[in-house]
């Protein structure tokens, strides 16, 4: 018997939603925006709470926002046993804290950008499936379509990555729950997690992402989710 036939691993799930939105702009915090008459937030938690086999949820929010009472919380249904800690002034800092509210019986973690609102489960589930199957760490990821530069601080380019070398990464990102905490215990800052894992010199695969993943970060991403929204309903998604 393989370590990927023993019984499953339990899960949690930390889904952080404590930025402030300001590249969005508007007069709540990002994850409060709504999206068909509901925050983001709870999108992205009604996918979390079908998930099979999960084991705790801690939701991250901004502080002064953690009250699942709140006015602004309307239309959010958090999962049974579901948590809020409130997050910190870095991305980084409010996976921290989702974590270290997470029980000790959680031996894989997922991290999740609540601003993913439209990611589907099939997503969870491969992330999931490549821990469990033996990675230290997994992320869903895209091809990149575009050919990307890097360039220097006059904006001159300084070399062209090989595309077929390239993933543009989404969330959920899953860990081997002592992996995620070393990567964090590093110290370190990153826009996301696997960045982390990377830099202690744990591997961490690509799974395939889906574009309904994308991240609601400007205004126009906000009219792009709602279409996305609108054709799955159309085509009975
Ligand atoms: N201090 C922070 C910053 C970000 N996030 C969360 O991390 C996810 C991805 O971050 P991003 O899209 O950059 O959100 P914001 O930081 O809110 O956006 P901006 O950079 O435009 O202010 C979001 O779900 C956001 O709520 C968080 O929990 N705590
Ligand atoms: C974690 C992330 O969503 C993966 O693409 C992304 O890195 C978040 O970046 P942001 O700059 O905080 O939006």
């Amino acid at each position: 018997m393989t370590d990927a036939d023993a019984a499953p691993s339990s899960v949690g799930v930390v889904v952080v939603a404590a930025g402030s939105g300001s590249r969005l702009g508007a007069d709540v915090p990002k994850a409060f925006v709504h999206l068909a008459g509901r925050p983001l937030l709870a999108h992205a938690l009604d996918t979390v709470a079908r998930m099979p086999g999960r084991a705790e949820v801690v939701v991250v929010a901004p502080a002064g926002l953690t009250d699942p009472g709140g006015p602004l919380w309307s239309g959010v249904v958090l999962p049974a046993g579901a948590v809020v800690v409130p997050g910190g002034a870095e991305r980084t800092d409010s996976v921290a804290a989702g974590m270290a509210a997470l029980g000790q019986g959680c031996e894989i973690v997922l991290v999740h950008d609540a601003a993913r609102c439209l990611m589907p489960l099939a997503v969870f589930s491969r992330v999931v499936e490549a821990v469990r199957a033996g990675a230290a760490g997994a992320v869903p990821g895209l091809p990149v379509v575009d050919t990307v530069k890097t360039v220097d601080a006059d904006g001159v380019i300084t070399g062209t990555p090989e595309r077929s070398t390239l993933r543009a990464v989404q969330t959920p990102q899953g860990f081997r729950r002592e992996v995620l905490e070393r990567a964090h215990a590093s110290g370190l800052q990153a826009t996301d997690d696997a960045a982390l894992v990377e830099l202690c010199g744990d591997d961490v695969v690509v799974v395939e992402g889906d574009p309904l993943g994308t991240k609601v970060t400007t205004a126009d991403d906000l009219e792009r989710a709602q279409w996305l929204l609108d054709r799955a309903a159309t085509l009975g998604e």
